[in-house]
């Protein structure tokens, strides 16, 4: 008989209540500690360590000359994928690169701030981005998807896959399948906190990047924190978490069902379903055994150890509006909204990374192929962050220009707040000195 953690929400204290918006990940402590060799053997000794780090960390089979993926290693990938695999990532890619064209911002705007004035904003690909695409407890051409797509619609000319090498050596098949068809070239084998240190400082074989998104284990994110003042770490996505809000128009079953999706991914995920039904709670835990009974044991295990642990369950409320405020409160990556009438609830909920609504958006279409990147902020970020876009691959700069005949009225206003800072520089650059010059031609 498994106990599912059961909060009846309105009987917890102000502590337990805040215990229940703990993600396992909130104290990494443990392995920051234990990153810090990996990312100093990377520094110094570069491919040497990433191929050390492969062998002992991954079991892989892994030299210093095959750490870079070949043009065969491509070819053979389509030829081990089965095609409607290949139709599958085809549709994700097609969708998800219609979302991000759809997102892409303009190129520039400006618009006349004042007659004769104009000021606005450029947008420019970042010159080179790492993605790394996890691999431990599970294989991601999603995650490859997600990632590659939005870059590749920025324009960034120089992208490159990370991840690390199965026990023979290999990059997972579909990961370089979707790499291609999304159009990136260049996949590293090398994952974990050696890979954020290899694409952090280059290697011999590995090139230095500007910034590295993608989610991973809190190997990846102890060396993303480690390394944010060498590279740009992007947002903050760690082990994987949903929420499920359903009302009382749906069956339960249906609510364990999709607490199941993100319950699986391991031992360290989050996953919640919060109701204000009783019966809906009470069908969704008496239908669980069942739903267990058609997946894998290892998924099984790890659904099985969130559920009943200390960051998963099943929370009552008193009302609906108790159940908008445990959301809120949350801040989950992954949020459902499982009512007949979802869109009632939208206005309600304003901390969520992503919400998908109604009974036929669950999770898994999101994850895989709907459009929006399901690369999200995890560990309550949904509270600053957004999911992974193409402005992550774009940085902005901001453009001006004054005209002569616009010039004389800013010089006046500009001048008058430097000499107010002490600024006599600044205050200098826009007085009569300048004018002068501006008369003259040599
Ligand atoms: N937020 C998102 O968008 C999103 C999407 C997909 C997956 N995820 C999450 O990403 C995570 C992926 O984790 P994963 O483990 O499957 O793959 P991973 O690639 O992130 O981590 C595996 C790597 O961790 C390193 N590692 C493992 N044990 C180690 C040890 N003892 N010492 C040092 N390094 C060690 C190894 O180098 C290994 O290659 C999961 O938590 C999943 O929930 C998040
Ligand atoms: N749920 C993950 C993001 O948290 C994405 C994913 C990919 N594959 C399965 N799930
Ligand atoms: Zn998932």
């Amino acid at each position: 008989m498994t106990e599912v953690s059961f909060y009846e929400y309105s009987k917890l204290s102000a502590d337990e209540k805040s215990a229940l918006l703990r993600r396992s990940e909130t104290d990494i402590s443990g392995f920051i500690e234990k990153v810090g060799p990996i990312l100093e053997a990377v520094r110094t000794e570069g491919d040497r360590a990433v191929a050390r780090f492969g062998r002992e960390l991954d079991k892989a089979d892994l030299a210093e000359s095959s750490i870079k993926v070949t043009e065969a290693e491509f070819d053979a990938a389509f030829k081990l994928v089965e095609d409607d695999v290949i139709e599958a990532i085809k549709f994700g890619i097609s969708n998800i690169r219609t979302f991000h064209e759809e997102q892409k911002p303009e190129a520039m705007w400006l618009k006349e701030i004042r007659p004769g004035a104009f000021a606005g904003d450029r947008f420019t690909p970042i010159q080179s981005v790492a993605l790394y695409v996890p691999r431990g407890k599970g294989s991601f051409p999603s995650v490859t998807m997600m990632t590659s797509v939005p870059a590749v619609v920025a324009g960034v000319p120089n992208l490159a896959i990370v991840t690390p090498p199965a026990p023979d050596g290999t990059v997972d098949a579909a990961t370089l399948v979707a790499a291609r068809l999304a159009g990136v070239d260049t996949v590293y084998k090398v994952g974990g906190a050696q890979a954020v240190a290899a694409v952090a400082y280059g290697t011999e074989t590995i090139k230095p990047a500007l910034k590295i998104v993608g989610p991973g284990s809190p190997w990846v994110v102890a060396a993303k924190r480690l390394l944010s003042g060498v590279i740009d770490t992007g947002l903050p996505a760690g082990p994987s978490e949903a929420m499920i809000f359903a009302d009382d128009t749906v069956h339960g079953g249906l609510a364990a069902l999709d607490l199941l999706i993100e319950a699986e991914h391991g031992p360290d995920s989050s996953a919640y379903l919060v109701t204000h039904s009783r019966r809906v709670a009470e069908q969704a835990i008496a239908a669980l055994p069942e739903h267990w009974g058609r997946m894998t044991e290892q998924r099984v295990g790890f659904s099985k150890t969130v559920l009943t642990g200390k960051c998963g369950g099943v929370v009552l409320t008193s009302s609906i509006e108790e159940s908008y405020a445990f959301v809120n409160a949350y801040a989950p990556e992954h949020l459902e909204i499982l009512s007949t009438d979802a869109f009632a609830h939208l206005g309600h909920i304003t901390e969520a990374a992503e919400i998908l609504l109604g009974p036929h958006t669950p999770v898994s279409i999101g994850n895989f192929c709907l459009g929006p990147n399901a690369v999200l902020p995890t560990s309550r970020w949904a509270r600053t962050y957004g999911p992974l876009s193409v402005t992550d691959f774009v940085k902005r700069s901001s453009i001006g220009y004054v005209t002569a005949p616009a010039y004389p009225e800013f010089a006046a206003h500009a001048r008058k707040l430097a000499l107010y800072e002490g600024f006599s520089s600044h205050a200098n650059a826009v007085s009569d000195v300048r004018d002068a010059y501006l008369k003259t031609k040599g």
